[in-house]
């Protein structure tokens, strides 16, 4: 890997429910390199939208982090009060998420909202609708004055979403957080997206750090995948190794669930032994309110030996820049 531009260590982040705390990270331990596209994959509720609020200091109001670092480029955020964490927001840090009408105001023009975006003092108007203009060509926006003139409602769902990534590419970011990008946009506005956020990388070397169900995507843009179950990380690694040897049993059985094998063969050529005929993944994700005491997928896995119910798993090196926390595999 890469130098690290986002290290996260050992968090822990829990909800105040009725039910007692909500445990919904528990342990989190990621890095995303420098000039790296990092996917998350996990099923629904495995804590991916609550690990980008943590990074964002954007968490709920019954949220509460009960240990654990963030850091951006070598500086904790966890300690950052509110207004300096706002700043970074509006520069070191970029969202762009699942749907792109909510980050826009709609009624104020979309070249209004960019020309505001760049709020730093001192960047004269002409230069800041410059910037714009040029950042709309590297994301393949055609005609920027019918656009910068179009309130967001105007432009269509795939238009809006570049003009997003335009948006947090003003800034230039350290780190963009891609929050299920294209989950709102059919399979062709799907593709053109994900090559533009490949060619972002490519042309800027800013560091990605992109959420999605779609395996198939991940496995054709990222560099590396972090599979997370249940407010943990079970397994990590370079993508090829992850989606043609995967080692955790909940990882192997998240991609023989996925109905996009096509996509996923395509993107990462010798996979070994992953059948294609598994049924989805019996069970359900565990209450965190009460979370089990031993390896936290053991109540599912179909590998599950007594220990395993018991004892946490460690994480441990598999292969390369390659981890799995498993008792199979690290006895
Ligand atoms: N403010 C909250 N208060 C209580 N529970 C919450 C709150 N926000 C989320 N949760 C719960 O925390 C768990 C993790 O949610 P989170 O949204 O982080 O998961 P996710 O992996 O992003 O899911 P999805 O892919 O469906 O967005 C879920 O059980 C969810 O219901």
């Amino acid at each position: 890997m890469t130098q690290p531009v986002l290290e996260i260590s050992g968090l822990h982040v829990s909800y105040a429910t009725d039910r007692g705390p909500l445990r919904v990270l528990r342990g989190v331990d990621l890095c995303v390199g420098r000039g790296e596209i990092t996917g998350i994959v996990g099923e629904s509720g495995c804590g991916k939208s609550t690990l980008i609020a943590a990074i964002l200091g954007l968490l709920a109001g019954n949220a509460g982090v009960e240990g654990g670092s963030v850091r951006l480029a070598g500086r904790e955020l966890l300690d950052l009060p509110e207004p300096a964490m706002r700043a970074l927001r509006g520069d070191g840090l970029a969202l762009v998420s699942q749907n792109p009408m909510a980050a826009f105001n709609p009624v104020l023009t979309i070249g209004r909202q960019l020309t505001d975006f760049q709020y730093r003092a001192g960047i004269p108007a002409a230069q800041k609708r410059q910037r714009i203009v040029e950042m709309f060509g590297r994301v393949g926006i055609v005609d920027p004055d019918r656009r910068l003139a179009a309130y967001p409602g105007q432009l269509s769902g795939g238009m809006l979403q570049r003009v997003a990534i335009a948006a947090a590419l003003l800034t230039r970011p350290a780190l963009l957080i891609a929050d299920e990008p294209t989950t709102a946009l059919d399979v062709t506005l799907e593709a053109q997206i994900l090559r533009l956020l490949r060619q972002t990388r490519d042309e800027t070397g800013t560091s990605i750090l992109f959420i999605s169900h779609h395996l198939g995507a991940v496995a054709g843009l990222c560099d590396r995948v972090i599979v997370m179950y249940a407010g943990t990380v079970v397994e990590a690694g370079p993508v090829a190794e992850i989606f043609a040897r995967p080692r955790h049993p909940y990882t192997r059985r998240l991609i023989a669930a996925d109905p996009g094998h096509l996509a996923i063969a395509a993107a990462v050529p010798g996979r070994e032994g992953i059948r294609t005929d598994l049924p989805t993944i019996p069970g359900r994700v565990p209450d965190l309110t009460d979370p089990p005491r031993g390896c936290v997928f053991a109540p599912r896995c179909l590998e599950a030996e007594a220990h395993c119910h018991t004892l946490p798993p460690p994480s441990g090196a598999v292969g390369p820049a390659h981890r799995a926390a498993c008792h199979r595999i690290m006895p």
